[in-house]
């Protein structure tokens, strides 16, 4: 990643509560665990080490579970908590060296919070709640409710300007705190447990409004959240907490398939993988192809026999996916003159995308024989392929009731 597009980086972040820091640091850096230090000098970790680079245009989710120090990690980036040592660089600046002027400039436009607990004014309409941050800086009224009326319109309440709090549900409620969260346009979003008060369908349907949001507006958004699946569902890049300790950052992929550590592995044990591994880390890249125009029958069997396939994937001169091939069938073309290789291309009427998950195609294979092609979403040619095989071990693993049948039907090439 070029160092432009990393938006906020973390160095080496300790954060310790308590009246004897020097001393806890100094423990802390000695490598003593957070209990040791709590006995010895009355103070709490929060923080352990940390270092992230986040990235511009991300969802960065920071997820672990109450107590392993998110919302220590979040409110250090805007200095809500004071940093006991190490440093947080954002647009070039050191954070923890800033002037007040340049701290209120970093709260007011930089970053913006979305907290938990709305914290709206009972007895302020919505569009003056949302109004609410504009008119405490001076902004004039007309400009703060154009400001206020965009990020409603945003955040998909329409209508509701003139509503109060408490005449709109839960989900409502927080799409109001992130609308004022919005006003200022902020660089950067960041969300402590947005919605973990939230019931789980209004707390989907706001996932989804957020990833809409997104794909609109692309901010860099810092996520946090104790709830594994909302980080795999909303992170571009996920950080895994323990004990003040940042244990991994990686995809959600990345987490799943290589965890750094046994309490990483334990902690993702759980998830339903079908639905987050996906054929970019199923596929067998660069595997061997037939290209029909080149490759007469004798390399092709060659090509086979020597891996002992029964089939290939036929791509055209471009590496366009038409179709597979059986062995049997170059077989008979290689005895035959009248016979052509092109008249037995097989159609495979699946292909699919990198981003498909296991779930999306185990619908796809049932009553195919071949391996599934994964194409390039935008310029349609061949990437590789996900054999049935590594879609079964897959499945075997979650224990899927389709697993006999698909078994049944595998037929590997
Ligand atoms: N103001 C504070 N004073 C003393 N200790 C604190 C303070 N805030 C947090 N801590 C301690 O720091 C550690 C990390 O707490 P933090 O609130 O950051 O965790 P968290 O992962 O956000 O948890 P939760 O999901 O419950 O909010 C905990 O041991 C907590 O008790």
């Amino acid at each position: 990643m070029p160092e432009s597009n990393i938006k906020i980086q973390v160095k080496d972040l300790n954060l310790i509560f308590g009246k004897n820091k020097k001393d806890a640091l100094k423990l802390l850096e000695k490598g003593h665990s957070k209990t040791d230090i709590l006995k010895k000098t009355g103070c709490t970790v929060g923080v352990n080490n940390a270092s992230l680079d986040i990235h511009e245009g991300e969802i960065f989710v920071i997820m672990g579970l109450s107590g392993s120090g998110k919302s220590s990690l979040i409110r250090c980036l805007n200095l809500l908590n004071i940093p006991t040592s190490g440093e947080i660089i954002y647009r070039g600046s050191s954070v923890t060296k800033m002037k007040n002027h340049e701290l209120r400039e970093l709260r007011r436009t930089g970053m913006s919070m979305v907290f938990q607990k709305f914290g709206l004014l009972p007895h302020r309409t919505i569009i003056e709640n949302v109004a609410f941050g504009l008119e405490l800086q001076g902004t004039p009224k007309q400009e703060r409710e154009l400001k206020a009326q965009n990020a409603i319109e945003n955040v998909g309440l329409l209508g509701f300007e003139n509503q109060l709090p408490s005449e709109l549900s839960g989900g409502m409620q927080q799409r109001v705190g992130l609308a004022r969260a919005l006003t200022n346009d902020p660089d950067i979003l960041l969300m402590d447990e947005a919605f973990s008060a939230l019931d789980p369908l209004i707390k989907a349907e706001m996932q989804n409004e957020l990833l809409e949001l997104q794909s609109k507006l692309h901010k860099t958004i810092v996520f946090i959240t104790h709830d594994l699946d909302e980080a795999i569902k909303l992170g571009d890049r996920i950080a895994i907490m323990k004990d003040g300790v940042v244990e991994q950052t990686g995809t959600a992929e990345e987490i799943l398939t290589e965890p750094a550590s046994p309490y990483v592995e334990a902690f993702v044990e759980k998830v339903d993988r079908k639905c987050v591994i996906t054929a970019e880390v199923l596929m067998f890249k660069n595997s061997d192809v037939a290209n029909i125009k080149k490759d007469g029958p004798k390399s092709l069997i060659h090509k086979m026999r020597q891996k002992g396939l029964n089939a290939l994937p036929v791509v055209d001169e471009k590496n366009f996916f038409k179709g597979f091939i059986r062995l049997r069938n170059v077989l008979r073309v290689s005895k035959d003159d009248s016979l052509s290789l092109s008249d037995f291309i097989e159609e495979e009427v699946a292909s699919v995308y990198p981003h498909f998950t296991v779930e999306q195609m185990l619908a796809l294979i049932a009553g195919t024989h071949f391996p599934l092609p994964v194409v390039d979403e935008n310029s349609g040619r061949f990437l590789g392929m996900v054999t049935q095989t590594s879609l079964v071990i897959e499945a075997t693993r979650y224990n899927l009731k389709e697993v006999k049948t698909l078994q049944e039907e595998a037929q590997e090439i």
